[in-house]
């Protein structure tokens, strides 16, 4: 019964509710009847709509900012760099082989055409993905494959044409309008770098000479080498750190102080008269070799060098200035910057590395020598001499070890001669074995190069002295090169400054294209005779090339200014095959400089730089960039098109000259 009621009670309180509920319901379409409600829900209705509407722009508002950025972002990476478009045809067909061979990985293989006949660029990957196929049980003809290939190009804005050729050759033609765009580009925003994926931290270790000792032809090459590879990573946006690793430590410096003491006593107030440091090391080493009572007091100075006695110590600086100063002179001369960080620099870091290594219980005791093995070398590092002295190998194992941990290099280049390959390829893997470098990491190169000989393929030295004394060899250069351009009549021409300049220019600049433009590895044979030739591929012809494609714009008074408004109004056509040509090499620019920053390698930039300037021969002894009259001489037509090739010539080779350090000359 009770039970009953409750039941009923609370249907009761339910249906009430109900009958609230509908009489709200009822009020509600009385009022939609009235007209005046009507017009709120329209209201209502637009409302919605306005407030959809100004989503919609705030939206439409984004994206335009996003558009803009993007255009900007484009525009800025186009300012930044340039693109190779050898890698850009490579991605290109990258993306049809994957789609076209999915269960096949091979990467595309893109060269440029060694014959304008074979198109622009080749592809060569058919005849080697039909033999892959093949092996899978699949067959396919190269041919077929080619044309596989070709069916599955994605869409792009580069490609003009694609030519099956011989047994399965993909030949390619460029789109004009992306090389003119291209080109466009240059005059626009200047000579830029190529695409840098990783901006890293490259230690360049190079000149490295000897203090007390003659900095000779080696030093010398590997000053060049290193000045322009440091240039060029420089140009790509890497942060690099050039060090000279200077000879500066060692017991032969306890001779050399002990001598100083004997001969110069003076030296801690008067910097010490040694204009032949050479000379002066000489002489401390006959003695050194026969007076025992010297022999016994050099060592004690290397004790006290070492123990920063202050006598000592700076008798040991004033050694060191005297060489650092010679070295100077001639950095100076050739343009070159280096900060001087010698194996001194590492002595508290050598103590350190030796206590680490013995601790770890990895030093090995050999006849009183402290020797670490390398896994798989069998030429083990010297890590302590029996007379306790550290060295060249523990001031490597050092400085590597500095160079990753202190400096955070990810890339270390040493660039030495070839003779010291052994000792590169022990410190590198003995430097991985014991935890000091991890080349996954940490890119670890030596760059070597070859001995420069002399004409008689022999040692190079001079007819009188027996190494060769660098400032001579350049004023040498110096004197042969005014005595050419005197030759050449260029003396009636220039004023005596403009003479002095152009021979300074010539000599340094032969000097280093000698050395540049062949293949370091090889031994080289340093002839002036042969780089001051104006014929052939040498700096002397190179500069001639750009001084006279320098003086087209200046004879057509056309301003910089000028071509790049041509530039901008998108407007320049080539109708001359020589004209393609030439646009097409100078477009080849980053394509060349990304080879050189994968093997280090700078002949290619030289060999690039005269196929250049040969190339710009065959276009303007056939093409006519201005037209003058030929009895009055006054200019006709100027052909703006045309100029604009020869400025990006200009600006190619300038930018060229700048990375292998050589200064180009306004007149020659
Ligand atoms: N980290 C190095 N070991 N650099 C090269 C040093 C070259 C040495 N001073 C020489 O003249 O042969």
């Amino acid at each position: 019964m009770r039970k009953r009621m409750e039941d009923l009670l609370k249907r009761t309180s339910n249906t009430e509710a109900e009958i609230e509920e509908l009489k709200k319901l009822i009020q509600q379409l009385e009022k939609d009847a009235d007209p005046s409600s009507q017009g709120k829900a329209t209201d209502m209705i637009v409302n919605d709509l306005k407030s959809q509407n100004d989503r919609l722009r705030y939206r439409i508002y984004h994206l335009n900012l996003s558009i803009k950025k993007e255009e900007e972002a484009l525009q800025a990476s186009k300012r930044k760099a340039m693109p190779n478009i050898q890698k850009v045809v490579q991605g290109i067909f990258e993306q049809a082989i994957v789609k076209a061979f999915p269960d096949v990985s091979i990467s595309a293989i893109v060269h440029s055409s060694t014959q304008e006949r074979f198109g622009d660029y080749q592809c060569n990957n058919a005849m080697i993905l039909s033999k892959v196929l093949k092996e899978n049980g699949k067959s396919l003809s190269p041919r077929s494959v080619a044309e596989q290939i070709i069916q599955h190009l994605p869409a792009n804005d580069v490609l003009e044409k694609t030519e099956i050729a011989g047994p399965g050759f993909i030949n390619i033609t460029i789109k004009k309008h992306f090389i003119l765009s291209l080109l466009s580009d240059i005059i626009m925003y200047g000579v830029r770098p190529p695409v840098m994926n990783r901006k890293m931290r490259v230690l360049v270790d190079f000149s490295s000479p000897n203090v007390a000792k003659e900095m000779h032809v080696g030093h010398l090459r590997s000053t060049i080498i290193g000045d322009s590879i440091s240039r060029l990573l420089e140009f790509v946006g890497h942060d690099v750190v050039r060090i000279s690793h200077l000879g500066d430590w060692g017991t032969q410096f306890g001779m050399l102080i002990a001598h100083l003491r004997d001969t110069f006593p003076k030296y801690l107030n008067q910097s010490p008269p040694i204009a032949d440091l050479q000379a002066f090391y000489k002489a401390a080493k006959v003695r050194f070799d026969e007076d025992a009572v010297f022999k016994k007091r050099a060592y004690e100075a290397v004790v006290k060098l070492q123990a920063r006695e202050s006598d000592y110590f700076k008798a040991w600086e004033m050694i060191c200035d005297v060489s650092k100063n010679e070295f100077e002179k001639i950095y100076q001369r050739l343009g070159v910057k280096v900060v001087n960080r010698g194996e001194s620099f590492y002595q508290d870091m050598m103590i350190d590395v030796v206590k680490d290594l013995d601790t770890r219980g990895l030093l090995e005791l050999d006849e009183g020598r402290k020797i670490l093995k390398v896994p798989n070398i069998k030429v083990p590092l010297t890590i302590v001499k029996s007379d306790g002295g550290f060295t060249y190998d523990t001031s490597d194992m050092a400085a590597m070890r500095q160079r990753v941990m202190d400096e955070k290099a990810d890339w270390l280049i040493y660039i030495t001669d070839g003779g010291q390959g052994l000792h590169f390829e022990i410190i590198f893997s003995a430097s991985e074995a014991v935890g000091y470098v991890n080349r996954k990491h940490v890119r670890v190169v030596h760059v070597p190069f070859g001995v420069v000989l002399g004409e008689d393929k022999k040692k190079f030295k001079t007819r009188s002295t027996d190494t060769v004394r660098l400032v001579d060899l350049l004023d040498e250069g110096i004197r042969r090169a005014k005595a050419k351009l005197i030759d050449k009549g260029r003396d009636k021409v220039l004023s005596k400054e403009e003479l002095e300049v152009a021979a300074k220019a010539v000599a340094y600049g032969c000097i280093k294209y000698a050395d540049l433009s062949r293949n370091r590895t090889g031994d080289y044979i340093f002839s002036f005779d042969k780089m001051l030739d104006d014929k052939g591929n040498t700096a002397v012809y190179l500069l001639y090339a750009l001084t006279r494609i320098r003086s087209i714009a200046r004879l057509a008074n056309v301003s910089s200014s000028e071509l790049t408004k041509v530039a901008e109004s998108a407007s320049i056509e080539f109708d001359h095959p020589k004209e393609w040509k030439l646009a097409k090499l100078i477009l080849r620019f980053p394509e060349i400089l990304e080879k050189i920053l994968d093997d280090l390698l700078l002949h290619p930039l030289c060999d690039f730089m005269y196929e250049l300037s040969c190339t710009f021969t065959e276009f303007y002894d056939t093409c006519y960039c201005i037209e003058k009259d030929r009895k009055t001489g006054e200019i006709l037509k100027i052909n703006m098109n045309r100029l604009i090739l020869c400025e990006a010539t200009a600006m190619i080779m300038e930018k060229s000259f700048h990375l292998l350090g050589i200064d180009g000359v306004d007149k020659m």
